[in-house]
């Protein structure tokens, strides 16, 4: 047994049913029980029959190194349902390279800037809608779904020319805000199932997910996913013309032929949906959240936004203005710390041959991972790392630790060849949604609400 010398508990050495029993009947509580394995084997732990997790900080840097030619692994990648004909689920580094190289320039910073007004017209919209509710009114508004409804009609606008406009929607609840528990427990439940490319074990998988226990779920994300694709399918011809029509050399052109095979465009839209709206929203969420109940941040975020303002003869402040805005900018690094962007440790196959990681010979075609909230509540990196501080990123005196509070450990976005390809655009709508949420709206939290 290669993994052999790696300490862990004795039942995944056998199955990854081990880490399913706390994915499944503990509902997400993986992450939680791998801190309590760190704690009992060290920084290595072997999680199951070929699979290795770390919590050294090291490890993240050296798997989602820039140069690391290590694939997605597969069985994980790969139990995203219909959409695994995409970008964000390619194994191979390179394939994905063809296409991430196609999609980039529509979000790259200047793409972003450009269109920088479809974002403002949105979060005005935003802020128009959030005025209808408040104590006067009797009703609360729910920023659960309505930030995520934002971050819909920015993308979907952005990227595929016509928005969902979610935000037109009464109390904003709808289908994309409703779906995500359905869809999520979906998908790790599908990570446990035989491999339904096969006969014999897709007829087993379709069987069990029509009559086990999670029927009712499954038959949901169904629905969910047949919905979506009729309504992508909708604007079909207008995605193919715009994509088309920009100039592009012939070889791009071949590669826009794989692109726009409908399976694979809605493969690639459904998974851009997901990439660029619950992450940035569950930024922005954890914002609002810590900021308004943390009194101290709240006046002073304020005071420095009315500044700006003021300076700026109270005209709106573009997104390249806000950026220049240092407490402002701290309380984004801070809200993006400890909101993670993708807990899931985001497996790599080791290869092609052995690595050495943290000193150890790691053996070709183990399974790796760290999860991001390994780095982010590291005490060493960030002291107190789970106090919302903002200040920790304006410190600024000499002969300090240089990795201590650095962006260097910020990982929302990943590292390396497979980082997320929409961090400008994601960047950007931070900015305008908190720089123009604190500056023009009230908040005033429920009775009832407890922060934790
Ligand atoms: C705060 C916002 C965001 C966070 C925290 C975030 C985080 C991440 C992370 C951690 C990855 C790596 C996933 C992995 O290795 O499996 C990733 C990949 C990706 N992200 Fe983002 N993302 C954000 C916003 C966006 C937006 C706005 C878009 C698109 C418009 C986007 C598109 C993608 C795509 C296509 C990939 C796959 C890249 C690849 O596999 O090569 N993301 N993102």
């Amino acid at each position: 047994d290669p993994l052999n010398k790696f300490p862990g508990p004795f039942i995944a050495r056998w199955t990854t049913l081990y880490r399913g029993y706390y994915d499944l009947v503990k509902k997400g509580g993986w992450l939680k029980h791998l801190e309590v394995l760190h704690r009992m084997y060290g920084p290595i732990v072997r999680v199951g029959p070929n699979e290795l997790h770390f919590n050294d900080p090291r490890a993240y840097g050296e798997i989602y190194s820039l140069g690391s030619c290590f694939h997605k692994d597969p069985v994980l990648y790969g139990s995203f349902g219909n959409t695994v004909d995409s970008v964000f689920t390619t194994p191979d580094p390179q394939d994905a390279a063809v296409f991430r190289n196609i999609l980039a320039p529509y979000l790259s910073r200047r793409a972003v800037i450009k269109r920088e007004h479809i974002i403002r017209d949105k979060v005005e919209k935003l802020i128009s809608s959030l005025e209808s509710y408040g104590p006067e009114t009797g009703s609360p508004a729910n920023l659960d779904h309505a930030i995520p409804s934002t971050a819909l009609d920015i993308l979907t606008e952005l990227m595929f020319t016509r928005s969902f406009n979610m935000l037109s929607v009464p109390e904003f609840n709808h289908l994309f805000v409703r779906r995500e528990e359905p869809a999520l427990l979906n998908i790790w439940l599908t990570k446990y199932l035989p491999d339904s490319t096969t006969p014999v074990f897709g007829a087993l998988t379709r069987l069990v997910l029509a009559h086990g226990p999670f029927k009712g779920v499954v038959q949901a994300q169904i629905k969910l996913i047949r919905e979506e694709l009729d309504r992508t399918l909708e604007d079909f011809d207008l995605i193919q013309e715009q994509i088309i029509n920009r100039e592009n050399s012939k070889a791009t052109l071949g590669r826009l032929n794989t692109l726009l095979r409908p399976r694979r465009l809605i493969s690639e839209i459904i998974n851009l949906r997901f990439a660029g709206t619950d992450t940035i929203s569950n930024a922005c969420l954890v914002a609002l959240r810590y900021v308004l109940t943390r009194r101290e941040v709240l006046k002073r975020l304020l005071q420095e936004l009315d500044d700006a303002w003021t300076k700026n003869s109270d005209s709106d402040m573009t997104y390249e203005q806000l950026e220049k805005l240092p407490y402002l900018t701290a309380v984004i690094k801070e809200s993006l710390r400890l909101s993670h962007g993708v807990v899931s440790p985001k497996g790599r196959i080791v290869g092609p041959g052995d690595a050495i990681l943290l000193g150890e010979t790691i053996p070709a075609g183990t399974v790796i991972g760290i999860s991001s909230i390994f780095v982010h509540w590291n005490p060493r990196l960030f002291p107190e790392p789970k106090k919302f501080d903002p200040q920790r990123w304006l410190n600024t005196k000499p002969n300090v630790d240089p990795e201590v509070n650095s962006e260097k450990y910020l990982v929302n976005f990943s590292r390396g060849p497979r980082s997320c390809i929409g961090f400008n655009l994601a960047w950007c709508e931070l900015y305008l949604l908190l720089g123009y949420l604190f500056r023009k709206l009230e908040f005033v939290l429920p009775e009832e609400y407890d922060p934790e």
